[in-house]
């Protein structure tokens, strides 16, 4: 089985990951995963962090001469950062008790996890929390994303709101997924439709001058997956389950739906359900999506269309704070900060890319095999024909 598992803390030397279960024979080119990398660090709204870093990956194991090996790939990418905290994170030696950081910010998992951890100095907490490790989450989804594109299956995402400010259904109806994709990739907030970047700019110069965050909703889909991938047959084998568990599992995401989502609720089912038609060129097919191209768990062919809320940023600047008790003396304190980004949603929808290309690059390689790419591609053709010809 495809997995993966990530370790790193933001401020320390370096993020990894390591890749188990990808298949041999695929051909890897660092560039392809630094152009993903550079889409996370992407977007207005952003703070001095991103300033910093340029992250680049660089792959420590399971490739040889550009080919993957079947083996466990490990992934690095350095924090430039580290150079300015390297003795605030210092790995051995004495701590530097000057250094404590014994305020929790609300909306963080500072407090939480400085009761369950055992530490007083929350450094030990948000180091580990932060979004930071994203950064290796998109590396393996470039991985991903390398299988899913071999076989025809593009992943994209786009901004639908920051804040209050939104992009209508109904403005981008009209637009094909592809230029949806070519206009989020020449906004600087991601935004399917061309023209509205200042609008959405001069909000968020707002919200910072005023020492609020934002958050926002993003939509994220994969055109031309195949049929059936993931199953009915128990809980944890649904596609749709496993899609909302790898965006929720995004920093900051409260909310995830499928399709119409939470709108399908509102509907009589004369016009919730998508209807069957079938011609000898397309196989069957649906004129709508309202259902986000999952019933029963699995795919149906059309496109995969997940969307997800992000609750504003948590740390606020000095000006407009938010109350919390210090862990040591209990006493009141401000918990605004001088550095952080007022909004991530750009990057949070590159993200959950990532974690959508994961899942699928999982499910194909469950249904299909997980040694050799060249024989699982083979069997993915062969299944194509299968299916239009069903
Ligand atoms: C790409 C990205 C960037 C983020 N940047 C910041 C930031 O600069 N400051 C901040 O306080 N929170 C930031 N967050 C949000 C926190 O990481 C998140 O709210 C926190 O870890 C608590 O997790 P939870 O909101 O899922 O409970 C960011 C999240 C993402 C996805
Ligand atoms: C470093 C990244 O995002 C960081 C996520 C983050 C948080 O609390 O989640 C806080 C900020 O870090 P810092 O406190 O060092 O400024 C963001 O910049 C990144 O996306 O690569």
């Amino acid at each position: 089985m495809l997995r993966f598992l990530n370790a790193g803390e933001s401020h320390g030397p370096a993020l990894t990951a390591i890749v188990e279960g990808y298949p041999s024979n695929v051909k890897i080119k660092t560039d392809r995963i630094n152009k993903e990398l550079a889409r996370r660090q992407k977007g207005y709204g952003r703070g001095g962090r991103m300033k910093i870093e340029k992250d680049v990956v660089e792959i420590l194991s399971g490739v040889r001469f550009g080919i993957t090996l079947g083996s466990p790939i490990t992934l690095m990418v350095r924090n430039k950062d580290w150079e300015n905290w390297t003795d605030i994170m210092a790995i051995e030696g004495d701590p530097m008790n000057k250094k404590q950081i014994l305020e929790p910010r609300p909306g963080h998992a500072d407090l939480t996890g400085g009761i369950k951890y055992g530490f007083y100095d929350l450094r030990n907490v948000l180091e580990r929390a932060s979004a930071r490790e994203t950064t290796t989450r998109v590396a393996v989804g470039a991985l991903c994303k390398i299988l899913l594109e071999d076989i025809g299956i593009k992943i994209g995402s786009y901004v639908l709101s920051i804040g209050e400010k939104k992009i209508d259904k109904s403005e981008i109806e009209s637009i094909s997924y592809e230029d949806r994709f070519n206009n989020a990739e020449n906004s600087e907030l991601r935004l399917p439709i061309l023209g509205k970047d200042e609008e959405f700019k001069e909000y968020i110069d707002k919200a910072k001058e005023d020492g609020e965050s934002l958050g926002g909703i993003f939509e994220v889909y994969a055109l031309n997956v195949p049929v059936g991938l993931g199953s009915y047959s128990q809980w944890d084998t649904r596609l749709d389950g496993k899609i909302a568990q790898a965006i929720m599992s995004i920093q900051a995401i409260k909310g995830v739906e499928i399709g119409e989502g939470f709108n399908l609720a509102y509907l009589p089912g004369s016009q919730a359900h998508d209807e069957i038609f079938y011609s000898k060129e397309r196989g069957f097919y649906r004129k709508t999506n309202r259902v986000g191209g999952l019933e029963g768990g699995m795919t149906n062919g059309e496109p995969i269309i997940a969307r997800a809320a992000m609750k504003p940023i948590p740390t606020l600047m000095r000006h407009k704070s938010l109350q919390s008790v210090n862990v040591i003396t209990k006493e009141p304190f401000d918990a605004a900060k001088e550095r952080s980004d007022i909004t991530a949603v750009p990057a949070a929808a590159v993200v959950a890319e990532s974690m959508l290309a994961f899942v699928l690059a999982r499910e194909i390689l469950e249904k299909f095999g997980s040694d050799n790419w060249i024989q699982i591609k083979e069997r993915i053709e062969k299944y194509r024909q299968e299916v239009l010809n069903y």
